[in-house]
């Protein structure tokens, strides 16, 4: 997993390489900060999706209880400020930006800022993990929006995914095992584990990946490796299972099932008691965490009289902002034409470092999209 920590005893010759990068951009969904931005926000999520009115308003009330304010910016912020002092920890001495899909700061300010800075080839982190239309391909395509846009703007690189890279396992594992012992003690043995991502339409899971299923089959992977390196560390093995939240889209079409609410009710009538809901879906506990997770699932586990708890997000553990690390210089050695280690963990493997032709498919109509084979 990347190089050791800085010790301060590095020469040169040592540091680790970046080349051919001279930047990393770390580029993420962005959110609303107060009350006015919250419909502007909304209506550039949505644009042209045909996301119906009665969920939108639903949604914006969703972050009107928040106070106008996401906390997916200051999430950003920190997560930031963490990669650029695990990097000057490491000796490597590289700028680091952050530019959104959906609000201040734009993707397209970031890069104009770049362009002015002199960056010629930058490597992207995306705040996503998973392979979808959703998470992998609509940042493709902004950053095929903003070379376009932005006159000279540096070649940008997407990293691979990594929802299967130790940095972002672990600390679900640490958690879970945590959130378990936050439980009464007489809730504890029997807990269920409700494994949570965003549900996404059918048809999206089904062209998600270079052969389609990906964003099930990966959650599903993400789950098994969690659920066996808790199990070593509590010595059982507890009941598990994947479910969805945050489904959106209009009634008739139909998206991955079923919902955390529904499952809980069936739960509860099953006569399971106590549950541990852990969001793998997720990089940072932002809105569809603390609304969607802790604040709807949450009332609805006690309403049935369940005990519940959630595991946290990677959000700046150590360990998820050393992942950054480990991919940039992953990828920089691979551009330099060296073979290097691709660290994962679980069945999978390593994603490719550029996508396959047609992968993650614009579920409305086909747009160009940087960081694939074809791009
Ligand atoms: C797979 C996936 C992730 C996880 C991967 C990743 O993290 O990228 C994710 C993350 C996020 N989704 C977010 C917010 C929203 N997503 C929406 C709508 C949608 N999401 C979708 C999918 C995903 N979304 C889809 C298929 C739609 C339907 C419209 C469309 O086809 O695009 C809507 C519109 C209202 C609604 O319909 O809910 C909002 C406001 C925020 C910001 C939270 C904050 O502010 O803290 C984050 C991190
Ligand atoms: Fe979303």
């Amino acid at each position: 997993m990347g190089p050791p920590p800085y010790d301060g005893c590095m020469t040169a010759a040592d540091q680790p390489q970046v080349a051919p990068y001279d930047a990393l951009l770390l580029l993420s969904f962005g959110g609303p900060e107060k009350p006015e931005d919250v419909v502007p926000f909304l209506e550039n999520v949505t644009r042209g999706r045909g996301i119906p009115r009665e969920r939108l308003e639903e949604v914006g009330q969703h972050y009107f209880g928040f106070g106008g304010r996401s906390p997916i910016n200051d999430q950003n912020r920190a997560l930031l400020a963490a990669i650029r002092e695990d990097l000057a920890a490491a000796g490597i001495d590289l700028p680091v930006y952050w530019g959104n899909r959906n609000w201040d700061p734009y993707l397209a300010d970031a890069v104009s800022e770049m362009r002015a800075d002199g960056i010629e080839r930058a490597a992207v982190f995306t705040t996503s993990a998973y392979s979808s239309y959703s998470s992998c391909r609509q940042y493709r395509e902004n950053l095929a929006d903003v070379g376009a846009e932005v006159d000279g703007a540096p070649r940008l690189e997407r990293l691979r995914q990594y929802y299967n890279h130790p940095g972002f396992v672990e600390p679900f594992v640490d958690e879970t095992v945590r959130a378990l012992g936050s439980l009464p003690e007489t809730a504890r043995d029997d807990a269920h584990l409700l494994f949570v991502t965003h549900s996404i339409p059918l048809a999206m899971n089904d062209g998600s990946g270079a052969r389609g299923g990906a964003y099930v089959a990966q959650h599903l992977d993400v789950m098994a490796e969690v659920v066996e390196q808790v199990a070593a560390r509590i010595g059982r093995t507890p009941q598990h299972e994947l479910v969805y939240c945050s489904r959106s889209g209009a009634p008739h079409i139909p998206w991955l099932e079923p919902d955390v609410n529904d499952r809980l009710e069936e739960m509860a009538a099953e006569g399971v008691t106590s549950v541990v809901m852990v969001p793998i879906g997720f990089v940072s506990d932002h809105m569809e965490v603390v609304y969607d997770l802790d604040t709807e699932a949450m009332a609805t586990a006690e309403g049935l009289g369940m005990a519940a708890a959630r595991a946290g997000t990677p959000g700046t553990d150590p360990r998820f902002v050393a992942l950054v690390r480990d991919l940039l210089l992953e990828r920089a050695a691979a551009e330099r034409g060296e073979v290097p280690v691709r660290t994962t963990v679980g069945s999978l493997g390593p994603g490719p470092d550029l996508c396959a032709v047609g992968c993650c498919p614009n579920p409305r109509a086909p747009r160009p999209a940087a960081c694939g084979v074809d791009s």
